[in-house]
């Protein structure tokens, strides 16, 4: 058996970041910039008011008079259109926010120091507050690099690439994931079940939801019997439109385990796995032509565990995301757990409220029944307690690294 770490350093020296594509700011969200941004205008253009009030010369309010003095009302300024003229000794421009402040003027008097009176205004206090002007190139100047390569785009960087010109950015195309579900067992869900032997493929449609909410692209999802020719073919198709193709069961040793000869067969260069890990022991992996093969193990807690440690940081990585192995964060421990074996253990497991965690914070619990067949267990847990091989006993109130999900 190989370790966790190992497989893992294994898996992720194969990536090779995928190219980019533009893409609409609006549908941007959670995706990785493939290029630096630059401005392509300065923001502002030009000074701009801050404030509703009257524009005017900084040198007409000092002196002996501030707060006393009338201005005539030459015209005025607002957010898209602009006054045309130029601000004398003497003179005001009403002016609104957002307005280009006047050539002349270098103040803004806010309205509720003004007393209006037809073309005048008497202005009532002194020297205004700089910050009533928002400077030319304040925010950011043309040709600055506001966005970096590499940045996982946040709404905040959508508002700023709008800003400075931008309708489209350039990001990391999504992973495109082909998932196959093998087994004559299994039956797609929704449709009926006629024998006992017969059940759901429950592990597929996990599987592509938890890299498909992470942003990968589902391109093809089937179902394949214990049938090496239909594999083949399956396996063939689609490689042929993805950057990983999953299988799910069949990654062990029985008679009817398919899919170790079937990708040896059409040339994938496969590094198969017993990984020292519970659940999630068989796993295999190889590379053809640019897209990597994972064959996951059919347990579904098992293929679940193995795709949340593996191929969600493996789909990542591809999209130009830094991922690492998962490995959680402590947590106090809400009962005692016994020495654990040679495989790490990836327990399912809850949050409880426990005065162990401080202020009323959680504590997690380990599931009574951890069988790798249970998707009951594992759709009641929050995540998984990591037990490392051969960890000794711990008690009630130990931290235990916990990941959650
Ligand atoms: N002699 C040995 N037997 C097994 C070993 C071993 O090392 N030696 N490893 C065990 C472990 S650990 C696991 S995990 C399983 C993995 O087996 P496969 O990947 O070959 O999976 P299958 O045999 O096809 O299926 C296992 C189990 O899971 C059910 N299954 C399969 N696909 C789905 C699906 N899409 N949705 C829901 N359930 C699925 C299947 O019916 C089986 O019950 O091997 C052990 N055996
Ligand atoms: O390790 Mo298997 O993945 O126990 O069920």
């Amino acid at each position: 058996m190989i370790a966790v770490e190992e497989a893992f350093t294994r898996l992720m020296r194969q990536v090779v970041p995928l190219d980019s594509e533009p893409c609409p700011l609006e549908k941007a969200g959670g995706r990785v910039l493939a290029a630096d941004i630059a401005a392509r205008k300065s923001q502002p253009a030009a000074a701009l008011s801050a404030m509703d009030g009257y524009a005017v010369r900084a040198t007409d309010l000092s002196g002996a008079e501030t707060g006393s003095r009338t201005f005539t009302v030459i015209g005025e300024s607002a957010a898209g259109s602009p006054f045309a003229g130029e601000v004398r000794t003497g003179q005001a421009v009403r002016i609104f926010t957002g307005a280009l402040v006047p050539d002349g003027a270098d103040q803004i008097v806010i309205q509720e120091n003004a007393v209006r009176d037809g073309d005048a205004v008497r202005l009532t206090a002194g020297p205004a507050p700089l910050d009533n002007i928002r400077p030319a190139g304040g925010d950011f100047t043309s040709g600055d690099t506001v966005l970096h390569a590499g940045a996982r785009v946040t709404p905040a960087m959508i508002g700023l690439a709008a800003a400075c010109g931008h309708g489209e950015l350039p990001v990391v195309r999504r992973a495109r994931v082909a998932l196959i579900s093998t087994g004559d067992e299994l039956v797609p869900p929704g449709q009926s079940i006629d024998s006992p032997a017969q059940i759901y493929d429950s592990a597929g449609p996990m599987v592509a939801a938890l890299l498909g909410d992470a942003g990968a692209d589902i391109v093809m999802q089937r179902h394949v019997g214990d049938d090496a020719a239909a594999l083949e073919r399956c396996l063939g198709e689609a490689g042929m439109q993805a950057d990983v193709v999953l299988t799910i069961g069949g990654a062990s040793v029985g008679d009817k385990d398919f899919v170790h000869p079937v990708l040896q067969r059409m040339g994938v260069a496969l590094d198969v796995w017993k990984i020292a890990m519970r659940p999630g022991k068989p796993m295999m992996f190889g590379r053809r032509d640019g897209t990597v093969f994972v064959g996951l193990p059919g347990n579904p807690a098992s293929a679940f565990v193995s795709a949340l440690l593996f191929v969600r940081p493996l789909t990542a990585t591809l999209m130009g995301q830094t991922a690492t192995l998962p490995t959680g964060r402590p947590v106090p421990l809400g009962t005692d757990l016994p020495a654990n074996g040679p495989r790490q253990h990836y327990m399912r497991a809850r949050l409880v409220h426990d005065p162990l965690g401080g202020d009323g914070e959680h504590a997690v619990i380990p599931a009574e029944t951890q069988d790798s067949s249970l998707l009951s267990v594992l759709a009641d847990s929050d995540g998984l307690i990591v037990r490392p091989a051969m960890a000794p006993p711990v008690t009630r109130g130990c931290h235990v690294f916990f990941i959650a999900y």
